[in-house]
């Protein structure tokens, strides 16, 4: 094995710190030829779909990529910008936000990029020009508030597999979750405070989380665990009672039993209750995306209006809106902890205290 060195290493390179921040990634464009490989890496993934692989191999390609790239190509030509995809440009510019945050405090030694976990810009090939660029200590973090095998260890993964391939690895801090950070639960509130102030409030605040099958739940994983304590401190933190909220799954892929209540069932039963207007927050999509746009702003909606609901608000994804970025910036710097960066000055402490150390090395009987 030629395990992957760092042809530009020199002496005295100063070390700098690397936040990568990442998200799920995209297609490269709306288009069946895009998505055939894009879907094909993501539901590749055994961390995604967890079914035999030569099982899922056969329904995969020969059954799911025949039908649903024309089908997504499609849902993604209605959310698609001249940015290109929304997941792409809102990461792009949450990153751009963070780094402005983090050179005021680290100047030039701290680097803060992107990257997805499907298509482009890869993992690997961020970290590669991190670690060209001198990180010797870096700080991934997925941006997925609530853990979930499929989404926060399919991107420890794809980070292993770079690592398993190279010779100089750096010092290295993963963030897992977030769902109940203080400053997160308060920027998401204050979402929908604002959002409150020029709509006014519905009769029923809905908290959207993208599913995973039931089984991942019993196996396991603490991801329902965790979207139900947002909901909570979400609620808390708006003062709702039991009664003026819920929370539901979206998304459902396949045939088994996902995460319940569905989001989609629960639109098309709640008019027949009696609510005649809702007001849906994804709180576990830290960017606006195919599946809050389309599918929350567009789908569910005609679900909802068409059985006798009157009124239904998207409120938007916290995307890089400062108070979003302020709540991250805080959880990195809290993750950051303990590795402070050289200073210039710092740097000549430490050679003033090598000197030292020496004087009293001399004084040393051996
Ligand atoms: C097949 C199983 C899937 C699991 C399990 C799953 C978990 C999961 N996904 C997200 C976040 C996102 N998913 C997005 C799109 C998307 N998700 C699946 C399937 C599973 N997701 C598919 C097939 C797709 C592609 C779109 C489609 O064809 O319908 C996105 C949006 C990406 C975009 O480009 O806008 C996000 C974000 C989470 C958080 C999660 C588990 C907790
Ligand atoms: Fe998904
Ligand atoms: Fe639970």
């Amino acid at each position: 094995m030629n395990y992957r060195g760092s042809p530009a290493f020199t002496h005295q390179q100063a070390d700098k710190l690397g936040v990568l921040v990442t998200n799920l990634g995209t297609p490269d464009a709306p288009t069946k030829a895009a998505l055939k490989p894009y879907l094909k890496e993501f539901l590749s993934d055994p961390r995604v779909v967890e079914v035999p692989r030569l099982l899922w191999s056969l329904i995969l390609n020969g059954v799911i990529l025949r039908i649903r790239p024309k089908r997504s190509a499609e849902a993604y030509e209605t959310v698609w910008t001249e940015r290109g995809s929304p997941l792409l440009y809102h990461t792009q510019d949450q990153a751009a936000a963070i780094d402005k945050q983090l050179k005021q405090q680290f100047g030039d030694k701290v680097v803060v990029d992107f990257a997805m976990r499907y298509g482009q810009p890869s993992i690997s090939d961020r970290i590669d020009r991190m670690l060209q660029a001198g990180v010797r200590k870096l700080l991934v973090l997925p941006l997925y508030p609530q853990y979930s095998a499929s989404t926060v260890a399919s991107t420890f993964d794809a980070v292993a597999k770079d690592f398993s391939k190279r010779r100089w690895l750096p010092e290295f801090r993963f963030i897992t979750h977030y769902h109940d950070f203080e400053p997160f639960i308060a920027a998401a509130a204050e979402r929908i405070e604002r959002h409150w102030a020029t709509h006014g409030r519905a009769d029923k605040l809905i908290f959207s989380y993208h599913g995973v099958p039931l089984r991942y739940l019993k196996n396991g994983d603490p991801y329902h665990c965790e979207c139900y304590k947002t909901s909570r401190l979400l609620a808390q933190k708006l003062g709702l009672s039991d009664s003026e909220y819920l929370t539901t799954f979206q998304s459902r892929f396949g045939r088994e039993e996902w995460l319940q209540p569905y989001t989609d069932e629960t639109m098309k039963s709640l008019p027949a209750k009696g609510v005649k207007s809702v007001q849906v927050f994804c709180p576990g999509f830290s960017a606006d995306c195919l599946e809050t746009i389309e599918e929350i702003g567009e789908e569910n909606k005609e679900y909802f209006i068409e059985n006798g609901g009157e009124r239904y608000e998207y409120i938007s994804a916290l995307n890089a809106e400062p108070q979003h970025i302020d709540a991250l910036v805080q959880l990195i710097q809290n993750h950051l902890s303990g590795w402070t960066v050289a200073t210039d000055q710092s740097e000549a402490l430490a050679v003033r205290q090598a000197q030292a150390d020496k004087v009293s090395n001399q004084q040393l009987p051996y």
